[in-house]
C-alpha cells in the first residue's frame, strides 16, 4: 500500500491513506482519511465537491509521513487523479482496486507463487554475490562473463531444486512395503436383533431389467453406463418397491446413492402426484454430498417428468424458498437448512412427505444432528417409508428408534467395518519420538510415490491449511477443503481436483463421507482418525465402484490399537511401509527451511484479511454517507429457528463445556493441552502432531463416553405397544420394585448402597437398629 500519500477518489468523496505519523489534521473538507490496517479513522465530512486532485506522481513512490492536502503547494495543478492516468497496473491502479467496493482478492496458491518466485529470486541473489565474492581478484570482464553463465545456470537449477535437495536417493531409493500379519475376526458376527427381519441375501442374477423399472428410468441406467446392478441394488430395490422400511449397510463407493434413488423414482413415476406436493425427503449431513445426490438424483430422473431440488447451507435462501413453494417431488437437504425453511416459508412442510431417507444413517442419528434430528421427525407425517443406508450402519436398535421404524428389514451386504474389496490398505509407523516427522514423511509420499489423485487427510482445520501451504512451496498442485471456508470455495476446491487442476486435496473429515470424486488413487491419513467408522469413510474416497485404490496411514503409538482393530476385521492382508530414515531426515530440513515462507504467506493472508475489512468498513461508510442512516447489522435479514438465541447459545456452550472438561481430565493432558493452546502460532512439528492426534482422543472419548450413557429412545418404534402413547405425557404406575431397580440416578445408587433409611425400616417393620450400633465388623467384610 501506499502510506502517507493520495489514494484516490470516488465520486465526489477523496481517499487519502494515512501513514505512520499522519494525523489526517490537515485533510480537506469532503476526504476520507485512511489508517492502512484500522479502517477509516479520520474526519469525514460532507463533501465539498472538488473533483479533480492533483497530485505529482513522484509522491507516491515516495512515501514520507506527511503530505500536504490539494491546497498546500507541493502539487501540479494539472495533474488530473482518476482511473484513467494510471494508464494500465500501476500503484495507483493496485490501489484503487484495493479500494473499489469489489476489489480481486488474491488467492492462497498466488500467494505461495509470490512467496516462492521471492525465494528463488533471494537464493540467486545469495549465489551470485557468493561468486562475487570467490572472483574478486580475477579480472573485470571474466567475472561479468562467469557470473552470467552461473546464472543461467542457476535457473536450470532451480527447476529440479523444487523436488530434488541434491540428493539422488530422495528418488531412487526406494520405501519398503511388507505384508502385515492378519487373521479374521474370531468371533462370529453378532446376531441381528430381534427388531429386524433380514434381507441381506440376494439374487445373484437380477438385473435391472428383471426389476420391473419403467422405461425412463432403464434409459437413464443405460445412459449412465450402468450395466448390472451392484450387490446392494441388487438387495435393495425390490424390497424398497414394497414399501418397505429399510436398514442398509454396504461398503463404501457400492452404488448406495442409486439404490434408494431408483425405487423411490419409480413409485414416483407409476404414481404420479396430484397436486404439487414433496413426496420424498432425503437427508445429508454434508453440502457437498447434498450437491453429488442431487446430480445422481436428476441424472436418473432425466427421462421423467419427476422434479427436483437442492436445499444446503451456503447456497441461496430465496432461490431455494421459490424451488421449494413450486412443490418439487424430491427434496434433497441437509438437516440445518431444512429446517430453517420449515420456519421461514409458510407454505412448504413435510407432512405430504411419503419416503424419508437418511444417506450416511450413521452420522444423521448420532449427537451432532440430535436435536435437528428430532425437529424434523416431529414435522414428518407418521405414514411413511424410511430408508436408511451408510456404509457404517449401527445396528443398535436405542439409535434407530429415533426414526421410528416400522417392521424393518435389515440388508446388509457388508459388515459395518468392512472397507471397499479392492482397496489396499498400508501403514507407516511413527516410532514413539518421531512424532514431528510426520510432515516430512507425508511431503515424501506426495512428492516420491503419489504425485497425482491423492486426499489427504488431516484432524484439524488448521493442519489442512498448513499442509496446503507447505506443499505448494514445494511446488505440489494443491487445494483444501474444509470448513473454515466460504461455500464457494469448497466447491471450488472439489471442481478443480475433479477437473485435474490440482492433484492434491487436503481436506478435514468434511470430505470423508460420500463424495464420490472419479479416479482418487490415493488417500493418506496424517493421523489416525477418531474412530474406525471414520476411517473407513476415509479410506473409501478410493476403490469405488470396482475399481483399485490404496490407503496410507501415518500410525503413532498412541494409535495401535484402531491399527490392531483394523488389521483384525481386514479381509485382505494389510502392508506396512517403511520410508528411508535419511529420506525423511532430509524432507524435515526442507520443511525446516521453508518455514519462514509458510509464515510469509500467512501474513499476506492476515494483511489481506484485514485489507478485506477494512475496505468492508469504508463500504459501509460510503453507504452511510449516501443514504444519510445507520446500517444496522443483519437488517431485515433474520429468520426464525427452531430454537431461541437463547437455547442455542446453551446448547453451544454446553457442548463446549463437555470438550473442555473432556481435555482437562487428568493433570498431564490438562498441562499439555494449555501448553499447546498457548503455542498455537507457533508449535514444533511434535507438538503439531501431537495437538491433531489429542484431538482425536477427544473426540473417541466423547463418544465412548456418550456410548456408555444410557440412551433415551426418543420416539418409539410405532407397532410397539409401548408407543402408542401419543398423548400427554402420563407417569407410569411403576411397581416399587420397577422404580427402585430401574433408576440408577446418583441418589438412588447411593441410597441403594445405604440400605433403607431409619424412616424405611420403621415403616416396614425392620430392626431399627444393626447389631453392633454402625460398627461393620471384620468378618462381615470377610462375609461378604
Ligand atoms: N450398477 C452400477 N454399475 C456401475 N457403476 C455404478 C453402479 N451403481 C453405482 N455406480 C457408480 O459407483 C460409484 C459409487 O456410487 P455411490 O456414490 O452411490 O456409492 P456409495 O455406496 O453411496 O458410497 P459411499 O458409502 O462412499 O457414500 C458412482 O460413481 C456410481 O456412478
Amino acid at each position: 500500500m501506499l502510506p502517507g500519500s493520495w489514494a484516490g477518489r470516488e465520486r465526489s468523496v477523496a481517499w487519502v491513506v494515512g501513514g505512520p505519523g499522519w494525523t489526517g489534521a490537515e485533510a480537506g473538507p469532503g476526504w476520507i482519511v485512511l489508517d492502512w490496517g484500522r479502517g477509516w479513522c479520520g474526519p469525514v465530512r460532507p463533501s465539498c465537491g472538488r473533483c479533480s486532485l492533483v497530485l505529482p506522481q513522484e509522491l507516491c513512490r515516495a512515501p514520507g509521513p506527511r503530505r500536504r492536502g490539494p491546497t498546500g503547494g507541493d502539487f501540479s495543478a494539472a495533474f488530473v487523479f482518476g482511473e484513467a492516468e494510471a494508464g494500465g497496473e500501476g500503484t495507483w491502479a493496485a490501489a484503487l482496486r484495493q479500494l473499489r467496493g469489489k476489489r480481486a482478492a488474491t488467492t492462497l496458491d498466488e500467494k505461495i507463487e509470490k512467496v516462492r518466485q521471492k525465494r528463488k529470486f533471494q537464493e540467486r541473489e545469495a549465489k551470485q554475490a557468493k561468486v562475487r565474492d570467490e572472483d574478486t581478484e580475477t579480472e573485470d570482464n571474466q567475472t561479468k562473463k562467469r557470473e552470467c553463465e552461473d546464472f543461467s545456470r542457476d535457473e536450470e537449477e532451480d527447476v529440479e531444486s523444487q523436488y530434488s535437495l541434491d540428493d539422488e536417493t530422495l528418488f531412487t531409493k526406494a520405501d519398503t512395503v511388507k505384508v502385515k500379519e492378519w487373521r479374521r475376526l474370531k468371533k462370529g458376527e453378532m446376531e441381528a436383533e430381534s427388531f429386524f427381519e433380514d434381507a441381506s441375501q440376494y439374487d445373484d442374477n437380477l438385473s435391472f431389467q428383471d426389476m420391473n423399472l419403467s422405461r425412463p428410468l432403464l434409459k437413464a441406467i443405460t445412459a449412465l453406463g450402468f450395466k448390472q446392478p451392484t450387490p446392494i441394488q441388487k438387495a435393495c430395490i425390490p424390497v424398497s418397491l414394497l414399501g418397505k422400511d429399510i436398514c442398509a449397510c454396504a461398503a463404501t463407493g457400492t452404488g448406495k446413492t442409486a439404490a434408494f434413488i431408483l425405487p423411490v423414482l419409480e413409485r414416483l413415476i407409476y404414481k404420479p402426484r396430484q397436486a404439487p406436493i414433496t413426496r420424498v425427503l432425503v437427508l445429508v449431513p454434508t453440502r457437498e454430498l447434498g450437491i453429488q445426490v442431487h446430480s445422481v438424483t436428476k441424472q436418473l430422473a432425466q427421462f421423467s417428468s419427476v422434479t427436483t431440488c437442492l436445499a444446503v447451507g451456503g447456497l441461496d435462501v430465496k432461490t431455494q424458498e421459490a424451488a421449494l413453494r413450486s412443490g418439487p417431488d424430491i427434496l434433497i437437504a441437509t438437516p440445518g437448512r431444512l429446517i430453517d425453511h420449515l420456519h421461514n416459508c409458510p407454505s412448504f412442510h413435510l407432512s405430504s412427505v411419503e419416503v424419508l431417507i437418511l444417506d450416511e444413517a450413521d452420522r444423521m442419528l448420532d449427537e451432532y444432528f440430535e436435536e435437528q434430528m428430532k425437529e424434523i421427525i416431529r414435522l414428518c407425517s407418521n405414514h411413511r417409508q424410511t430408508m436408511l443406508f451408510s456404509a457404517t450402519m449401527t445396528e443398535e436398535v436405542k439409535d434407530l428408534a429415533s426414526v421410528s421404524l416400522k417392521n424393518p428389514i435389515r440388508i446388509f451386504v457388508n459388515s459395518n467395518t468392512d472397507v471397499a474389496p479392492f482397496l489396499r490398505q498400508e501403514f507407516i509407523r511413527i516410532r514413539p519420538n518421531r512424532e514431528g516427522d510426520r510432515e516430512a514423511i507425508v511431503s515424501a509420499l506426495l512428492t516420491r510415490t503419489f504425485p497425482d489423485h491423492v486426499m489427504l487427510f488431516t484432524q484439524t482445520k488448521k493442519q489442512a491449511h498448513r499442509m496446503h501451504i507447505l506443499l505448494g512451496l514445494m511446488g505440489l498442485r494443491v487445494g483444501e477443503l474444509h470448513g473454515n471456508l466460504s461455500q464457494a470455495q469448497r466447491l471450488e476446491a472439489l471442481r478443480r481436483f475433479k477437473d485435474e487442476q490440482i492433484d492434491i486435496l487436503v481436506a478435514t473429515d468434511v470430505a470423508a463421507r460420500g463424495l464420490d470424486i472419479e479416479g482418487v488413487k490415493t488417500v493418506i491419513n496424517f493421523t489416525m482418525p477418531n474412530t474406525t467408522k471414520h476411517y473407513v469413510h476415509r479410506v473409501g474416497r478410493t476403490a469405488r465402484a470396482g475399481r483399485a485404490g490404496r490407503s496410507v496411514s501415518l500410525v503413532g503409538e498412541e494409535e495401535r490399537k484402531m491399527l490392531k482393530d483394523i488389521v483384525k476385521t481386514a479381509k485382505t492382508p494389510v502392508k506396512a511401509r517403511i520410508l528411508p530414515q535419511d529420506v525423511i531426515l532430509k524432507f524435515r530440513e526442507k520443511i525446516e527451511n521453508l518455514e519462514k515462507d509458510v509464515y510469509a504467506v500467512l501474513c499476506l493472508e492476515r494483511e489481506e484479511r484485514e485489507m478485506q475489512q477494512s475496505e468492508a468498513q469504508i463500504n459501509r461508510a460510503k453507504k452511510q454517507l449516501e443514504t444519510g442512516k445507520q446500517e444496522t447489522l443483519g437488517e431485515g435479514l433474520e429468520r426464525s429457528w427452531f430454537q431461541t438465541r437463547e437455547e442455542r447459545k446453551k446448547e453451544k456452550l454446553a457442548k463446549a463445556l463437555q470438550e473442555f472438561d473432556l481435555a482437562l481430565r487428568g493433570k498431564k493432558k490438562r498441562k499439555k493441552f494449555m501448553q499447546d493452546r498457548q503455542k498455537k502460532v507457533q508449535m514444533t512439528p511434535e507438538e503439531r502432531s501431537q495437538f491433531e492426534i489429542l484431538k482425536s482422543q477427544m473426540y473417541a472419548e466423547r463418544l465412548a463416553k456418550r456410548n456408555r450413557r444410557a440412551k433415551r429412545a426418543r420416539v418409539l418404534p410405532e407397532d410397539e405397544p409401548a408407543a402408542v402413547s401419543a398423548g400427554p405425557k402420563r407417569r407410569k404406575n411403576l411397581s416399587v420394585f420397577d422404580e427402585e431397580l430401574t433408576n440408577t440416578s446418583r441418589k438412588a445408587l447411593k441410597q441403594y448402597r445405604a440400605g433403607p433409611s431409619f424412616e424405611d425400616r420403621k415403616r416396614l417393620g425392620m430392626a431399627q437398629h444393626r447389631k453392633g450400633g454402625n460398627f461393620k465388623s471384620k468378618s462381615r467384610y470377610k462375609r461378604k
